[in-house]
């Protein structure tokens, strides 16, 4: 059984629910669920007090935390989320420490280190270089200067290192990503990025949003490296590349399949404007000059992205229909009915 065919399957299965999460999702949620031990037990601690302010700040944080989490989980959906969360975390705090003062300046570290977490770099730089400008407000005339100053530079050093190592952790993935998800020759993706790709879609769950399949093969593509050699026949593959680029969206993606076919999944696109965008990419290719003083043609099969079926049978049926393409004279588009 090939990846595509297991959803939940990888290293966040445990917290999937039925489907595959993406790490920043689990990376929120259980950030999330951290601060709730974190924060719940001084909230408790403040309403015995009596100090309702402080209280309904915790209560308010730790109901805020829970919803983000019941969201995230049942939607999938992190990005807002994870603004909005910094934004709770980073408002309480500054509320703490304006209700009860420096004593519990402390909990600016971690709040701040937790954007790196769960944001772009820029972006938590951003939102936690507001709130330093808050703070240093907050805080002005209530404490000694050389102390505010203390503060000012340790919470300034806190964010420039975490930032530092967060810009450096996502250039290394993006590395890593694109190594592993990217065909070297060409630049579009391999086919283990379509298959996570496939894999995804199958677990979507906006119903509106349906998709289609092209698999795309050069014709006698054989010929070209027995006439002109193997360099000349890897350029003809970097020109088709660029070509479907140029004839796709930008929501399409283009994978290589095997050494002289490709996938194209159309994001958004029906069984006809599928069939249209392959018609076209036929089209295209057939006109263009991928190897000179040789024309080339290439054959597409496409097929709907069912729901009801899974990302195997996707194939199977577009591969079907390349099958068909080829048999039927090459330089041709056939479409699953
Ligand atoms: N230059 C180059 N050739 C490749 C690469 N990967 C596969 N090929 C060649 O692609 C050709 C595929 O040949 P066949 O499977 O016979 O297919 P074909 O000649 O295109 O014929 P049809 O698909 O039946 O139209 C072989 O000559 C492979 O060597 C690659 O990365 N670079």
């Amino acid at each position: 059984m090939s990846s595509t065919d297991k959803p939940g399957a990888g290293r966040w299965r445990w917290l999937s629910g039925g489907r595959q999460r993406r790490q920043e999702e689990v990376i929120l949620m259980m950030l999330c669920a951290l601060s709730i031990p974190s924060i719940l037990p001084f909230g408790i601690y403040r309403l015995l007090q009596g100090s309702w302010a402080s209280a309904i700040v915790d209560m308010a944080l730790v109901l805020a935390m829970s919803s983000v989490i019941v969201h995230v989980w049942r939607t999938g959906r992190y990005q807002v989320a994870s603004v909005c969360v910094t934004i709770f975390y980073t408002g309480g705090m500054l509320f703490t420490v304006y209700l009860r003062g420096v004593g519990l300046v402390y909990w600016v570290y971690p709040t701040m280190i937790s954007a790196y977490f769960v944001l772009r770099p820029s972006v938590a730089l951003t939102i936690n270089s507001i709130g330093l400008g808050v703070l240093v407000a907050v805080l002005y005339g209530r404490v000694e200067m050389l102390n505010l100053a203390t503060i000012i530079v340790t919470v300034g050093l806190v964010n420039l290192f975490a930032y530092i190592f967060s810009y450096r952790t996502g250039v290394q993935n993006r590395r890593l990503h694109n190594a592993a998800e990217l065909d070297f020759l060409t630049g579009v993706g391999n086919r283990r990025a379509l298959e996570r790709h496939l894999a995804e879609y199958a677990q979507e769950r906006r119903p509106q949003l349906e998709s289609s399949l092209l698999l795309l093969d050069l014709d006698h593509f054989k010929q070209v490296n027995d006439q002109y050699g193997h360099a000349a026949g890897d350029k003809v593959l970097m020109r088709l590349a660029e070509l479907m680029r140029r004839h796709t969206r930008s929501s399409d993606r283009i994978f290589r399949y095997g050494g002289e076919e490709f996938a194209i999944i159309a994001s958004g696109a029906g069984l006809n404007a599928a069939a249209s965008l392959a018609e076209g990419l036929r089209g295209a290719v057939a006109t263009a000059t991928l190897q000179e003083d040789h024309p080339i043609t290439i054959s597409i099969g496409v097929s709907y992205m069912d729901k009801k079926q899974t990302p195997a049978e996707w194939l199977a049926q577009a591969d079907k229909m390349l099958y068909a393409a080829k048999q039927g004279g090459r330089n041709a588009v056939r479409v699953a009915s």
